[in-house]
């Protein structure tokens, strides 16, 4: 019998592979980056090659190093890096342009142009998302009108579009011999395309955006039996592993942290941060700046709906510290130099390098610094840089109170960040509330590989999954009222210097 289930994540700065046993702890990962490539300001890309050869690599890895045979694998689950568009042609299997990534600014005009011919109120009544460049509607649109030769070949039949689970999931069940051209409900409701009620392409939005319905995938629950094919190249496992579970990663995550009723929320620092929360089986709307979107589909069950405070840039701030400004070496010493000072010395940093999404999306904010005084250091930086990793955070836990009534009594964290304890300690201080992590991390692989399992019946039921659950750590607010009521007045105030910066045609 199979004792564990494989889950890709594949996400923005890198792919992973894990293995989970049956009690929901890793037994084994692999994990390699790939390029950041930026070839103009607010231009993000990843090639989808490079995304497809390092996956491979990790699943290899991943196993081999465990001495797991594919045959120990129950099921595999996809999780992605969600919006990220990549367009192919599914004769050769070769990219015709880079994936344009999630952050990618370049489409700002084809948002902005949706708003002004009054067509925002229908993708936000429709789809439950503003027009913003954020989605992947507009990139795919961009595609279509920009890079020679996609718009005749989609007519043909010969482009296929999909956000990256899709594409991974398509190399992995045979590419062009016959590769499975499919997603799954919660990447789909990040498109600008879907509907939110009937789960399906809306004919409507796709004419609004010029893009010819051959192009996409078909839309599947997260968790099926049969839905997402086998694994069947002789690269990576030689033996076929059922594929069943495939889902956006902040999705995944709210899985892996078994935020299975409505009013259960988790918050995912990554590359940038996610809040969902959980809303139950009616879609609700918002009407402060967050947006709406499918939280998971089991099988035939009817889909579970999640409220989501996206922010662009939050780990990402880090390595821009790291990468760009060379004031850190690794992602960890932001602690140890933010530690260096006592507070960020009145200074705020504003990290809006793709604008801001929620609750602001204001596609025409750039970064800023302010409060700047000669006094001010590195350190102070390095500090702000954390707080404003938490004082976004804050903002969309505002709105998320404003749009639900829900009081979150202890917001649950998981990702890369949530190992730096000051900014962890920090959350909870510009909160007021405290914060908990738990023991397994990794939620998103976990939420992945728990979507995969539960269809083939390796675990019983989300009561199951509950049990795993346990807490490794919680830090409880320090400041004071007057202190944290002052320090988000001036956060507030530093974000509205970011505004109507750039001008957005
Ligand atoms: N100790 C740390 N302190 C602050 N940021 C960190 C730390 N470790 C990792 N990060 C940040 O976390 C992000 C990676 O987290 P991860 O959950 O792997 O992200 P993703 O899934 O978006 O690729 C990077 O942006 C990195 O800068
Ligand atoms: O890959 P991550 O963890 O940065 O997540 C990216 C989000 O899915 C973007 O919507």
């Amino acid at each position: 019998m199979a004792d564990f289930v494989g889950a890709i994540d594949q996400g923005t700065t890198s792919s992973r592979f894990m293995i989970f046993d049956h009690d929901g702890n890793e037994v084994a990962r692999h994990q390699l980056e790939h390029t950041q490539i930026l070839p103009r300001p607010g231009w993000v890309e990843h090639d989808p090659v490079e995304i497809w050869e390092r996956t491979n690599v990790t699943i290899q890895t991943a196993t081999r190093t465990a001495g797991i045979a594919p045959s120990d694998l129950a099921a595999i689950g996809i999780t992605n890096q969600r919006e990220t568009t990549v367009v192919w042609d599914p004769r050769t299997g070769q990219p015709y342009c880079n994936a344009i990534v999630w952050q990618d600014t370049r489409t700002d005009t084809i948002a902005s142009a949706l708003e002004r011919d009054g067509h925002g109120d229908l993708i936000r009544r429709r789809a439950g998302l503003p027009p913003a460049t954020y989605f992947s509607g507009g990139k795919v649109r961009w595609i279509l009108e920009n890079v020679p030769g996609v718009r005749e070949a989609a007519e043909r039949g010969h482009a296929l579009f999909g956000t990256t689970d899709c594409w991974v999931l398509w190399n992995l069940t045979g590419g062009p011999s016959g590769g499975i051209h499919a997603t799954d409900v919660t990447n789909a409701s990040r498109t600008m395309l879907m509907d939110l009620e009937t789960l399906d392409w809306d004919e409507e939005l796709l004419e609004l955006f010029g893009i010819p319905r051959a192009m996409l995938p078909k839309i599947n629950p997260s968790s099926h039996p049969e839905a997402f094919g086998q694994a069947r190249t002789t690269r990576p496992l030689r033996t076929a592993v059922p594929i069943t579970g495939v889902l956006g990663d902040q999705q995944a995550a709210t899985v892996g942290q078994v935020c299975f009723a409505p009013g259960e929320a988790k918050n995912t620092y990554g590359t940038g941060n996610f809040l969902l929360l959980n809303t139950g089986t009616q879609p609700v709307r918002s009407e402060h700046g967050l947006i709406t979107t499918v939280c998971y589909r089991f099988g035939d069950s009817p889909a579970v709906y999640a409220l989501e405070g996206s922010i662009a840039v939050t780990g990402s701030a880090v390595q821009w510290l790291r990468d760009q400004m060379r004031t850190i070496r690794d992602a960890a010493e932001s602690e140890t130099l933010a530690l260096t000072v006592e507070d960020s010395g009145g200074i705020y940093f504003v990290p809006a390098f793709s604008g801001l999404f929620a609750p602001y999306w204001r596609s025409d904010a750039r970064g800023a610094i302010v409060g700047l005084a000669r006094y001010h250091t590195n350190g102070h930086l390095a500090r702000a840089t954390l707080e404003a990793i938490c004082y976004q955070s804050r903002d969309v836990v505002e709105a998320m109170f404003q749009d639900s009534g829900v009081h979150l009594d202890v917001l649950k964290v998981d990702g890369g960040v949530t190992a730096n304890d000051l900014c962890m300690q920090t959350q909870a201080d510009i909160l007021g509330v405290p914060v908990s992590r738990p023991v397994v991390a990794e939620t998103t692989a976990l939420g992945a590989a728990y979507a995969a399992g539960l269809a083939t019946g390796f675990w019983r039921d989300t009561d199951e999954l509950r049990a795993h659950w346990h807490e490794s750590k919680r830090w409880y607010p320090r400041w004071s009222e007057q202190r944290r009521a002052e320090g988000y007045a001036g956060w507030q105030k530093a974000v509205q210097r970011t505004l109507d910066w750039v001008e957005v045609p």
